[in-house]
């Protein structure tokens, strides 16, 4: 069993906020994450576990101290896993350079190049982090959700949409929902998976989502929110492109709920408004 070494603990709504650090296997360096854990009032109770996904330049730690999920987590009795954005310390060179680029952007993709051949993510996130927390916390391996930001979202989204069955439900705040068309993904998917666009399409939720044709029924609703004065939203900024995502959606009778929030921007003010609204659609999911 791989070896978690505790790096802070702190009581929280009488549950525990704590961060834990371990040697990845798939990142090839240490990796970082964040474990809430609800109040424990009888032996060997097992919680529902809901996987969060930060955006560019997090670590585990932004969501912990900004968004305040944490009463909600307590209220809904789920544990909450958050992991760091990207491997670090590679010495890769040009990781350090940009802050939408290498290090704290691993866009939750699984690189082909042989540069980027430890940006792995994706198998992070899917394989080698739930089987560390089943290993070493009180959860249901069979009552797991997912929910991100920004570069986050598109990570919850694709990791749900490339896993039926997985997850229960899944949801995003102002998520990257079209990778290839974005100049954010365009940029990381040329670099960690190459010029090839068919390869592109396999951690992109837009065309993920269209490939959902005829199984929308076994689909439960996506939920998103987006802010309307989002600066890589408004104004016609091309950065997340939630409506291809929902058009595509729409054509293959897959369940999405976007809401567009007035007046919101793309920060952790917007996060921590609407953060209770997705503890309560994924609790529907993860509690019954
Ligand atoms: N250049 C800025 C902005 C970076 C930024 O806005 N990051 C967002 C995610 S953007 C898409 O994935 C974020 O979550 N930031 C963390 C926070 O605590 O606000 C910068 O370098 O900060």
């Amino acid at each position: 069993m791989a070896e978690l070494e505790e790096v802070s603990s702190a009581k929280c709504f009488g549950g525990y906020q704590k961060i834990f650090k371990h040697k990845s296997a798939e990142l090839g360096s240490e990796a970082n994450f964040s474990v809430y854990i609800p109040p424990i009032f009888t032996q060997n109770e097992t919680f529902p576990v809901l996987y969060w996904l930060s955006g560019l330049t997090c670590t585990e730690k932004n969501f912990i101290e900004k968004s305040g999920f944490q009463q909600y987590a307590s209220q809904h009795k789920v544990v909450v896993v958050g992991p760091d954005t990207s491997p670090r310390g590679l010495n890769i060179e040009g990781e350090e350079d940009s802050w939408d680029f290498g290090t704290g952007a691993g866009y939750y993709v699984d690189a082909i190049t042989e540069k980027w051949k430890n940006y792995r993510m994706y198998s992070y996130v899917t394989k080698e982090l739930p089987t560390l927390v089943q290993q070493n916390f009180p959860v249901d391996p069979t009552r797991q959700s997912i929910f991100g930001h920004s570069m986050g979202g598109h990570g919850a989204l694709i990791c749900f949409l490339k896993n039926p069955g997985m997850f229960k439900s899944v949801s995003a705040l102002a998520p990257i929902a079209n990778m290839s068309m974005s100049p954010w993904g365009m940029r990381a998917f040329t670099a960690y998976l190459g010029p090839d666009k068919e390869a592109w399409k396999e951690y992109d939720a837009t065309e993920l989502v269209r490939k959902q044709a005829g199984k929308g029924g076994e689909i439960p609703e996506i939920l998103i929110d987006q802010g309307t004065e989002d600066e890589w939203f408004k104004d016609g900024k091309a950065y997340l492109l939630p409506e291809h995502f929902v058009d595509a959606a729409k054509e293959a009778g897959v369940p999405v709920k976007l809401r567009m929030q007035e007046g919101y921007g793309h920060n952790y003010y917007f996060v921590s408004t609407f953060i209770r609204d997705h503890f309560e659609h994924h609790a529907k999911h993860l509690t019954k």
